[in-house]
């Protein structure tokens, strides 16, 4: 294939926006060549006479062929799953998938018993080529959703040889987040006879560079360094036929769509391209429009607004900015002292991140920290340490929200709320990550906060979580104040035109559940006894032992 390449101007002002989003003072690895403009010019697709290559690889099983649609609308409404466009019907077991032995065998391995819903629905879709959005919340499984499909697609195609480039693109927002789709790529690729390499910054570009000079299948990174390797010359984009997106509305939104737009229209558009979050907010909605196929499918599993992971218990403490220290600490150390468990703690902040923890470390708590100032290997080294329990707390900014799987994370806390809620759903998601495990988040919330409450509270609604009054009256005034400056389109009111207190907008099948739920707040808790309880928390109780309850 001769590429014939037309250079087109790359406008970057009209992104300035999504440059300037309020992502917590931590842009992440934000790379030194953030705005950086490819010289390699963008290819004229008319020009081109491309190679073809094959997409489509599903065999449809005949047990899903069999089924009745009976049984596959109860399985959608079970599983309170929306689909948008023409898809294969979903799949409900191992079997009916029909992946190759190695790529089997690693899933037994796994322990798998069978598929996530977002796998189920993802892997006929994928499999046969069509484009894909796919939601589903936090530990739901989406990163299997899109390599196994990616393997299979790879190992279809002709060889990659020395020099070549890379069949698959997999972009992420960060640098931790990449390293470990990274590893499940790797573990599932290899006995595939499919490579994988990754890129990210912050580390050494020279075995980056060489492993996409030896030739790779699949090829995992962050927007930036890509850019760089493209830029280079080392990272050739011309036999990428499956591209995903994953934590597509962070990339977005963290000022990324530059760089995602550079490189996708670098990739010949017959390609396929998948994005996949947990939340999918609508500013970043209409942007899908421009790297997917028109006849792409999106499917939505849970609600179709912003939805939490239903097993986090939801937590939320509506306090002052001064008292949190110290409520804090206090949390702490009833934490550490309960059951050993390892905790998540976000800031919003870098600087915050570094004072609470020296402070936890003067107090002798097993503290980590991470963030972007950190250099790479002391991030790794961190995530490390705690992966492996060596530390059993980590402080962290947003860089710690997105996508990392470390399975027994027990609390997430909030020192501060963040400025979107899809953040917080994030956050929280780092609890509760396999199927049967469960979790629990706290949260403080000041009036500062003001302005997320009324999504925030929708979120703990639709997560079947008791709402504490504290929030949602700041939730009602916020949404009063927020209908009287912008005319009357946010107002929650009856025929009367009397306000309706937004309890009263759920659905009786989730106020029901609510009822039989205890209000989420600490100031309702007693005071702390850990000896009086311990025995409780060998229990498997559903959330978080009842005694935080009583
Ligand atoms: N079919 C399965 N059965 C049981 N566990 C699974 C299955 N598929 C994946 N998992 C496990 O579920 C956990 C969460 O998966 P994953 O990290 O892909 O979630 P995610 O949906 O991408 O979450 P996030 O939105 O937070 O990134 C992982 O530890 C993974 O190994």
């Amino acid at each position: 294939m001769t590429l014939n390449y037309n250079a087109i101007p790359f406008e970057m002002n009209q992104y300035q926006p999504y440059m300037n989003s309020n992502y917590g003072y931590d842009h992440y690895q934000r790379q030194s060549n953030d705005g950086i403009i490819l010289t390699t010019p963008k290819p004229d697709w008319n020009q081109l006479v491309l190679s073809n290559f094959e997409k489509n690889f599903y065999i449809e099983s005949p047990i899903v062929q069999h089924r009745s649609m009976e049984d596959i609308q109860q399985f959608l409404s079970n599983h309170q799953i929306t689909i948008d466009g023409n898809a294969p019907r979903p799949v409900c077991n191992f079997n009916e998938i029909n992946f190759p032995d190695p790529v089997m065998e690693t899933i037994i391995q796994c322990g798998f018993q069978k598929p996530t819903v977002i796998q189920s629905c993802s892997w006929p879709i994928l499999l046969s080529g069509h484009d894909l959005i796919g939601i589903a919340s936090t530990g739901s499984g989406k990163t299997l959703a899109f390599i196994l499909p990616a393997i299979i697609h790879a190992s279809h195609q002709e060889f990659v040889k020395p020099g070549d480039g890379p069949i698959v693109l997999v972009m992420a927002p960060t640098r931790e987040l990449v390293q470990q789709i990274y590893t499940v790529a790797h573990q599932f690729g290899r006995l595939a006879q499919c490579r994988t390499t990754v890129i990210f910054g912050g580390a050494a570009k020279e075995p980056q560079r060489n492993s996409l000079l030896a030739g790779v299948e699949v090829v995992i990174g962050t927007p930036g360094r890509l850019l760089d390797f493209i830029e280079e010359g080392v990272l050739k984009l011309d036999r990428i036929t499956y591209l995903v997106l994953d934590e597509a509305d962070r990339m977005l939104d963290m000022g990324f769509e530059p760089q995602i737009r550079q490189i996708c229209e670098r990739i010949r558009s017959d390609r396929q391209t998948s994005m996949f979050s947990a939340t999918w907010p609508k500013e970043v909605r209409q942007l899908a429009n421009k790297f997917l196929s028109t006849n792409r499918i999106h499917i939505t599993i849970g609600n179709v607004s912003l939805a939490a992971n239903p097993s986090i218990c939801q937590i939320i403490e509506v306090c002052t900015e001064s008292q949190k220290e110290n409520r804090f600490l206090q949390l702490l150390r009833e934490v550490m002292a309960l059951r050993d468990a390892k905790t998540l703690v976000f800031c919003q902040t870098k600087k915050r991140v570094d004072e609470i923890y020296r402070t936890t470390k003067q107090l002798g708590f097993p503290v980590l920290c991470i963030h972007g100032d950190k250099q790479q290997s002391q991030r790794d080294f961190t995530m490390g340490e705690f992966r492996r329990r060596r530390k059993i707390i980590l402080i962290a900014t947003d860089v710690a929200a997105r996508g990392l799987d470390i399975q027994d994370i027990q609390f997430v806390i909030n020192i501060d709320f963040p400025n979107q809620t899809e953040d917080y759903v994030h956050r929280i998601g780092r609890t509760a990550r396999s199927t049967e495990s469960v979790g629990t988040s706290y949260t403080f919330f000041t009036s500062d906060n003001a302005k997320q409450a009324p999504s925030l509270v929708r979120v703990l609604q639709e997560a079947g979580q008791k709402v504490n009054q504290d929030l949602m009256d700041i939730a009602e005034d916020q949404l009063y104040t927020s209908g009287s400056k912008h005319g009357s389109k946010n107002r929650i009111y009856n025929n009367n035109q009397q306000r309706i207190p937004l309890q009263q907008h759920q659905q009786p099948q989730q106020q029901q559940q609510q009822q039989q739920q205890p209000t989420n707040t600490l100031q309702s808790y007693p005071i702390y006894q850990p000896v009086q309880y311990i025995p409780s928390f060998t229990q498997p109780v559903n959330y978080i032992p009842s005694l935080i309850y009583n």
